[in-house]
């Protein structure tokens, strides 16, 4: 299968490696430059799970790239997701699959501005990622990768990709309600993300903290408060248990919110505690504690001298 992957940082070089070792033709694009002539120069050094290779790989910029693509995985930052829709758009065939995985709420609604629903693959992943320098990358854990169909007609081309994705050992699993799955992946971001950024710890750090129940309650219970106005029930308890369950896995990850700051770059705060709270208020709901978060991650970027 043609494969491209539009924004190729930690997880997009991740995917993108494997599902060309699986024999897929996949080209990575990126703005990154020193990433880029990285790659082109001496190949993507990755390692997975701890066992390292280097690879070739077509990198470019979307403009460079001529090629239209079978299924395109959208990598960018929440933030960068819009304009790398409007720079690709010359890549998109009739029936390319657009999936994107992207932490954070609010996605689909950007993507049907730029293909029919019928196109476009939503879900989440657990895979964790980073880049320790342009064209060196980390990729660790098992996922999966739950996605499903915007469209309700579309299930089988969902299903090609589980099995594009599960052939490739990224373990994909086709999904049966994917607002639910979006909704319970913004908790992990909304808790995980936040706290760890803020705190500076792991996610075993944040989560051993003898204060970490008030926080979970306090926040999941913010999220569920504002899925249940778009349909979706999350139970709190049950969240939480799978939280905990969750960071027993990847506990000794700085999730990717901790790494922006570490990398001196913006966060995606407003995509997930900055939504509950935005929502919430234009809705009469009270989020308290994502709208103190999302304040607190922002003065962080200040202090930082990160600018928008
Ligand atoms: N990392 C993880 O473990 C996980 C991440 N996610 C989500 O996946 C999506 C992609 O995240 P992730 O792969 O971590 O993002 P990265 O920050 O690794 O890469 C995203 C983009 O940021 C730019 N970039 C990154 N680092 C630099 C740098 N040092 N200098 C210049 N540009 C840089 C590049 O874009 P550009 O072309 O603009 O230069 C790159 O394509 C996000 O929504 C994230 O929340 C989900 C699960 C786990
Ligand atoms: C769940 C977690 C923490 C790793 O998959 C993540 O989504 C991130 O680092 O952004």
């Amino acid at each position: 299968m043609k494969v491209a992957i539009a924004g190729s940082g930690a997880l997009g070089c991740g995917f993108g490696y494997l599902l060309q070792k699986n024999g897929n033709a996949v080209t990575l694009m990126d703005y990154w430059e020193d990433h880029i002539q990285s790659i082109r120069e001496n190949g993507l050094t990755i390692s997975i799970n701890g066992e390292v290779d280097n690879a070739k790989m077509t990198i470019g910029k979307p403009e460079e790239i001529e090629d239209k693509f079978d299924v395109i995985f959208v990598f960018t930052k929440s933030m960068g997701l819009r304009s790398m829709m409007e720079a690709i758009k010359h890549t998109i065939k009739e029936d390319t699959q657009i999936v994107c995985l992207l932490n954070g709420l609010g996605h689909a609604q950007t993507l049907s501005e730029y293909v029919s629903q019928k196109n476009i693959i939503m879900g989440t992943t657990v895979w964790t990622a980073g880049i320790d320098a342009p064209g060196v990358t980390h990729f660790m854990g098992q996922g999966p990768v739950e996605l499903q169909n915007a469209d309700p007609s579309q299930e089988e081309a969902a299903r090609k990709v589980e099995a594009l994705l599960s052939e490739a050992g990224l373990n994909g699993v086709y999904s049966e309600d994917v607002h639910f799955t979006i909704w319970r992946k913004a908790c992990v971001n909304g808790t995980m993300n936040a706290l760890c950024a803020l705190l500076d710890g792991t996610i075993k750090e944040v989560f051993e903290s003898s204060q970490i129940d008030f926080l979970l309650n306090h926040i999941v219970s913010e999220f569920a408060q504002l899925a249940r106005t778009e349909g979706v029930e999350l139970d709190v308890e049950e969240t939480i248990v799978y939280l905990k369950a969750l960071a027993l896995k990847v506990g000794s990850h700085y999730p990717s919110m901790h790494q922006d700051l570490a990398n001196r770059r913006l966060t995606e705060i407003d995509f997930l505690n900055g939504t509950v709270a935005r929502e919430s208020e234009a809705k009469g709901l009270e989020a308290p504690y994502c709208q103190m978060i999302t304040q607190l991650i922002h003065a962080k970027e200040d202090v930082l001298g990160i600018s928008k």
